[in-house]
């Protein structure tokens, strides 16, 4: 079998066209438009990417872009100043603070300080116990909501008893992406660096998530035939003789290709639409705070 290649750049883009829509029917009801504020610290190479990204598609939206961009000598004490600020400040409805942070930083202070309401990352504790519990109100990550909208794509009559393997444990990642995976009613197992047996297990996925944050570690044998697989990874990889980075995926895509049913390209498949639920996360916060009904579809 050869894939089907999953286009997250175009399924991106029709998420964000109905955002628009829906930001323009709540300024001209309502007249407020929802406000993103990103905090970036210090000048990590993956998260200048991602904010470059997000500001133009922010403002495309019809949404106000705030970006705080700090030195990387920024006090923790600065950080959480500027995070109070923010959650006191009405035309903010969503915060993200760029992960990650410098090491004098305690990230995850600096997530419990963020108003779980604005908290469009999804990180506070509030909202991954709220994933975790079936709470529907409960904000989810940005990057596995992107992948989850992918497979509903694949499996229009639902996914309820797959097995669906997701290899990468990360907060950000593995672990809500399991809870989503989980709450379709999929069989889930999470794979790891200690996981025996790797290639096995994989070979036995429906659904395959590749999360590690290691180019192409996942190989074609290691995908079952038919099987859909969305890969996480975005890795920049020096090549011989080559001016430019490449980009590179978790999964050697050529090979994997060859058995997958559907699998995502990278660069343009999870990328995009983690940018595109980052811009979902925050109309849906704002309405929340707002206490008008969100008419995403
Ligand atoms: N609090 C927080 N939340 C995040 O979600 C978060 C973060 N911190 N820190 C950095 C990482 C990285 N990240 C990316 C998202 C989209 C692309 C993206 O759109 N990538 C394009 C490629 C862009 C290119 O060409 O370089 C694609 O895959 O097609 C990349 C990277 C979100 N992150």
């Amino acid at each position: 079998m050869s894939a089907s290649i999953i286009d997250g750049k175009a399924a991106a883009q029709a998420l964000r066209e109905r955002l628009a829509i829906e930001v323009s029917r709540i300024d001209a009801e309502h007249s407020w438009v929802p406000g993103l504020a990103v905090v970036l610290v210090g000048e990590d190479p993956a998260s200048q990417v991602y904010v470059r990204n997000k500001g133009k598609q922010t403002a495309e939206a019809g949404m106000r872009s705030f970006e705080h961009k700090l030195p990387a000598s920024t006090s923790e004490r600065e950080l959480l100043a500027l995070v109070e600020t923010l959650n006191q400040d009405d035309s903010v409805n969503g915060i993200l603070v760029q992960l990650p942070l410098p090491d004098h930083i305690d990230a995850q202070l600096v997530i419990e300080t963020i108003d779980p309401a604005k908290d469009v990352d999804g990180f506070h504790p509030m909202n991954t116990g709220g994933l975790s519990n079936g709470d529907p109100t409960a904000l989810v990550p940005c990057t596995p909501l992107g992948c989850l909208m992918m497979l509903r794509e694949q499996f229009p009559g639902g996914m309820a008893g797959l097995n669906a393997v997701v290899v990468g444990r990360s907060n950000i990642v593995g672990k809500p992406m399991a809870q989503l995976l989980i709450a379709e009613s999929c069989t889930v197992t999470v794979a790891h660096s200690k996981t025996r047996d790797l290639p096995a297990l994989c070979q036995t996925a429906d659904i395959l998530v590749a999360a590690v944050g290691r180019p192409e570690m996942v190989r074609g044998d290691w995908v079952k035939e038919g099987a859909v697989v969305i890969d996480v990874g975005i890795n920049r990889v020096q090549l011989e003789g080559q001016e430019k980075a490449r980009l590179v995926g978790d999964v050697a895509f050529t090979e994997a290709a060859e058995n997958a049913r559907a699998i995502t390209p990278v660069p343009g498949g999870v990328g995009p639409m983690t940018i595109a639920c980052l811009l979902r996360n925050t109309v849906v916060a704002a309405c929340r705070q707002h206490r008008v009904v969100c008419e995403l579809s």
